[in-house]
């Protein structure tokens, strides 16, 4: 199936289109009820929120890997994300998750055992612009004779982002990855996606708990909270942006005023939404929305 790229790029007023999703894990209450969401193309959007807000879900969601729905629910640029498988295998619609063994944009699932090279991963990948590839690994620094299972965890990083970007994608889901990389490289990739967008009109979102250097890059913020979405809207008219120092602090306080309204529901006897905090959940070992702010 083609998919007439240029003439889809000038109709579409939207390149991520989410209506109405609905969503829950098994045996587990709804995490995302008519949740809508619309990214337009050529948008750098950044995924906010706590720890187990949604946001690992929502970009498999909409990087296809979970049906939700019908055709209509969840589609990029003009296509079912789920459905039209053709999106990933071409490249178009590239996702790079958190883990290593996770599906590496149109590469597949990449095995972690065995002594491969970087070079053998690299360019084990069909259907590449060498002067695109050449471009990549000259970015992320990558020595084509490491050996996967020696190098570092960010060296490691390096060759699966290598991997995941080898194609032009159109829409790109990033899922934390530049946590392990130096500053050196995390920039220089924040700027290789900036060009990529301005470029060619790629969209990216991206999920993040590091805000180093990203008032500049990114042109959108959404911000979710327990599958809700709070906030869409162009990173230029947060109000709060124009007193914070930074960025990180106007998320800071987002997710502290979570905290607090989280804190009144359970204090609440008409509230049965949140339950009321136990002696318990003073251990330090409980998960907390705030281990956010130091990974
Ligand atoms: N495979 C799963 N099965 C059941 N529940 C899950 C599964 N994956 C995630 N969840 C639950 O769904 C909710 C959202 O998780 P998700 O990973 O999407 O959050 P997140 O915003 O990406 O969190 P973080 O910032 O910690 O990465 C959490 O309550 C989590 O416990």
């Amino acid at each position: 199936m083609g998919f007439e790229k240029e003439a889809l790029q000038f109709q579409l007023t939207n390149s991520i289109e989410v209506s109405a999703l609905q969503f829950s894990y098994d045996d587990q209450p709804p995490l995302f009820s008519n949740f809508n969401l619309h990214i337009s193309p050529g948008s750098r959007c950044l995924l906010i929120g706590a720890n187990g807000s949604g946001k690992t879900t929502l970009l498999r969601i909409l990087a296809g890997k979970h049906m939700v729905g019908g055709r209509d629910v969840v589609r990029v640029i003009g296509h079912s994300a789920f459905h039209d498988t053709q999106l990933v295998c071409s490249g178009e619609l590239a996702y790079l998750g958190g883990s290593w063994s996770k599906t590496v944009g149109s590469a597949g699932e990449i095995p972690l055992q065995g002594d491969f090279s970087a070079e053998h991963m690299i360019f084990g990948v069909e259907g590449v612009d060498p002067e695109r590839r050449e471009k990549l690994i000259d970015l992320l620094d990558i020595d084509l004779q490491w050996r996967m299972h020696k190098v570092s965890d960010g060296q490691r990083r390096r060759v699966q982002i290598c991997m995941g970007l080898l194609h032009p994608f159109q829409v790109l889901l990033l899922d934390e990855v530049t946590v392990d990389l130096d500053v050196v490289a995390r920039m220089d990739l924040l700027d290789f996606f900036k060009e990529e967008c301005e470029g060619r009109g790629a969209t990216i979102v991206y999920a993040t708990h590091i805000f180093d250097g990203l008032e500049s890059w990114a042109t959108h913020v959404a911000y979710i909270q327990d599958g809700e979405l709070r906030r869409s809207e162009k990173l230029a008219d947060v109000n709060e942006m124009k007193s914070a120092k930074n960025l990180y602090s106007v998320v800071e306080s987002w997710l502290r005023s979570e905290t607090k309204t989280m804190t009144k529901k359970a204090f609440n006897p008409a509230s049965h939404v949140r339950r009321v905090p136990t002696v318990n959940d003073a251990s330090p070992f409980r998960s907390s929305r705030h281990m956010a702010y130091y990974r």
